[in-house]
């Protein structure tokens, strides 16, 4: 069964479209992440599953049951959806046990429901606790708690880890994950952050002004981008121009196989999508054929990584990402690059 069914949700504000015609799936036990840029309308549609929002157009089905459509809008508490906004969640005044339980009845409560889910989020001996003697990592953990004490069939989070800095944001989020796996839980994160719905998500759903444009693994989405707006958005990408013929793709930093849409595609001019981690650099001088020769612009450090930025003779700059092996590639130098792997590629007239 399916934990939610959205189909052709629209919302209006006023002239404004936060959803056109919004279509989401999300499986049972599943972990999705709405990945969007700011104003695609991720949080009105989180809103609008929650009931906070009245649709305009279209339905929506938490575990098979109708809460929103044509003349039915079932108030919030009555859709069996809980919701983790950005932060403030908890009421100050109880402790965190009492924020826990505060939608459990008592036989919930008595049953030892509170502490296994405080135990799930890793703050079993904190039940005593204000909220105000939790740090914001702490806080976001009860509030998950409390969305999963009376097992609802969907949790939404809505950006929870967005107020946190950027250490304590990637340990809570792998924690929030566990935490829902092993409870069997069904959930739908809303994020603009496209490393946390990699890193996170069973499923990837992109939505760009109010529509959904692509829905899949994050492999998939990453490795086969719907089209080039999804592929800067989802990752680093270049977008270079070329020309496929026969399968191969040829570009300013070199040829590749084709895969997808346009390796089938009639001859023409196309843009093709390389990711840094495929371009190869080796040092000049390199006569292995299919080489492509340039010029290490800058060389940025990343701790596990890092990016080396190379200019081609035409004046195309190109990323190349590789694991840190203590190498520097100073700028000035002469390399040799090369395209590692199969590309996408797209019409040039149909790219955007
Ligand atoms: N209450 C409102 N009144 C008027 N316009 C609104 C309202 N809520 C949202 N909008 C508009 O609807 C569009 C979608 O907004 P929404 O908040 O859903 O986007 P978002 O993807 O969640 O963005 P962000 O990541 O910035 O939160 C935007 O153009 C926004 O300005």
């Amino acid at each position: 069964m399916t934990a939610l069914d959205v189909t052709a949700a629209g919302k209006a504000y006023g002239p404004v479209a936060a959803l056109a015609g919004a279509h989401l799936s999300v499986p049972e036990g599943a972990l999705v992440a709405v990945l969007g840029p700011s104003g695609c309308g991720k949080t009105t549609l989180l809103r609008c599953v929650a009931g906070l929002e009245r649709l305009d157009a279209g339905e929506i089905r938490v575990a098979g049951a109708l809460v929103a459509g044509p003349r039915v809008h079932l108030p919030a508490h009555r859709r069996r959806v809980a919701l983790v906004p950005q932060e403030g969640a908890l009421f100050p005044h109880l402790s965190v046990a009492d924020n826990v339980g505060y939608g459990l009845d008592r036989a919930a409560r008595r049953s030892g429901r509170v502490d296994e889910v405080l135990a799930l989020v890793g703050l079993a001996d904190h039940h005593r606790r204000m909220p105000h003697q939790l740090s914001g990592g702490q806080q976001q953990r009860v509030a998950l708690a409390r969305a999963l004490a009376p097992r609802p069939p969907l949790i939404l989070l809505d950006e929870p880890f967005s107020a946190l800095d950027a250490g304590l944001r990637a340990e809570l989020r792998q924690d929030v994950r566990a935490a829902l796996r092993a409870d069997g839980a069904t959930a739908v994160l809303v994020t603009h952050d496209q490393g946390e719905a990699l890193s996170l998500a069973d499923h990837v759903v992109v939505m760009r002004g109010g529509t959904v444009v692509q829905d899949g693994a994050p492999a998939d989405v990453y490795a086969a981008p719907a089209d080039p707006w999804v592929a800067r958005f989802v990752g680093d990408a270049m977008l270079l121009a070329g020309t496929v013929t026969g399968g191969r793709a040829r570009t300013a930093a070199g040829e590749a196989p084709v895969v997808g849409a346009g390796a089938a595609g009639d001859p023409g001019a196309v843009t093709v999508l390389v990711r840094p981690e495929q371009l190869r650099l080796t040092p000049a001088g390199d006569t292995a054929p299919g080489g492509i020769t340039g010029r290490v612009l800058r060389h940025d450090f990343h701790g596990h990584d890092s990016v080396t930025v190379v200019g081609l003779d035409d004046g195309t700059r190109v990323l190349s990402r590789r694991l840190n092996d203590g190498a520097r590639d100073e700028p000035g130098t002469a390399v040799t690059l090369r395209i590692e792997g199969p590309v996408r590629a797209w019409a040039a007239d149909a790219a955007r």
